[in-house]
């Protein structure tokens, strides 16, 4: 196996770091999915997580939205801890009032959707923002209003889920998202379940939200092309590490990891 990368890559060249993985481990018996995992982003950073599936790229999102702890290490974001470990390797979990105001300011986007069926588009994006973050119903359905149209489904606000395409649900999906105002935005293979015309769409939308928002951006794809758009920085996992972190230019013109080069030769053939 050659050189992980370098120390200076893994780390965001914007506003020091904002979200810190320091050797942070998780394993499921015998599988080790992150293996002494170290990286940091700068606030309004963006950043792709590429790598072979199984490799634990959902792992860290689901780490960050603290749906899944870590066996060891520490993870920040910002002044906060959501894990910690002290010396001696145990590991300490903020208490719940606390990983509850992280929780507010880091939302993500599901490759199912995940819509409130029962609820029509605009109750789905204001039920968050009334019942998380106190705002009034008009406050909250202004807010709305203007996340749909720039979704392009402010005429389909009195719609239910199911009478939308997959496409028109993931973009409620992306407004709902950003109606919480998140620092960070988490994005898991948003366009995996999408004809490639509708996701396209998706990825347009959130093409846009990278343009004229300055929110950090942690993003799962094999939109590679999509990923090459908006990402500061690439990563490339496998087997619970990274093996190689570049701008987008030169992780995908020229790779030097051998690993890399075969990955993105795989995702080139599917496509
Ligand atoms: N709750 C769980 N119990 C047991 N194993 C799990 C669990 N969650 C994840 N894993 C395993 O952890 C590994 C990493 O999964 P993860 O979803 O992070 O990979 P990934 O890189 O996102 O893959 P993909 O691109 O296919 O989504 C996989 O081998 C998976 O089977």
């Amino acid at each position: 196996m050659s050189q992980p990368a370098t120390e200076a890559a893994l780390t965001s060249r914007k506003d020091g770091q904002f979200i810190h993985f320091d050797k942070v481990s998780k394993r499921f018996g015998d599988n080790v999915v992150l293996n002494d995992l170290c990286f940091a982003m700068g606030a309004g950073e963006r950043v792709t997580l590429i790598g072979p599936s199984g490799s634990g790229k959902t792992t860290i999102l689901r780490m960050l939205m603290t749906l899944m702890k870590p066996d060891t290490g520490t993870i920040r974001v910002g002044e906060d801890y959501l894990y910690h470990e002290e010396r001696g390797g145990k590991l300490v979990e903020a208490g719940e009032a606390h990983i509850r105001k992280v929780r507010q300011r880091i939302t993500m986007v599901f490759q199912s959707f995940n819509l409130f069926p029962n609820m029509r588009v605009l109750r789905n994006v204001t039920e968050a923002p009334v019942h998380v973050l106190g705002l009034s119903k008009e406050e909250a359905e202004e807010r709305a209003l203007g996340l749909l149209e720039m979704v392009g489904l402010d005429h389909k606000i009195d719609a239910y889920p199911s009478q939308l395409s997959g496409g028109q649900q993931q973009r409620v999906a992306i407004a709902r998202a950003l109606a919480m105002q998140p620092d960070v935005l988490l994005l898991d293979e948003v366009t995996s379940a999408l004809d490639p015309e509708l996701a396209a769409g998706v990825l347009d939308v959130l093409r846009d939200v990278a343009k004229t928002t300055d929110v950090t951006m942690l993003c799962v794809t094999h939109a590679m092309k999509f990923a090459r758009d908006i990402s500061h920085r690439v990563l490339m996992f496998c087997e619970g590490r990274i093996i190689e972190a570049a701008p987008p230019e030169e992780m995908f013109d020229s790779p030097t990891h051998e690993r890399t080069r075969s990955f993105l030769q795989s995702v080139l053939d599917e496509t």
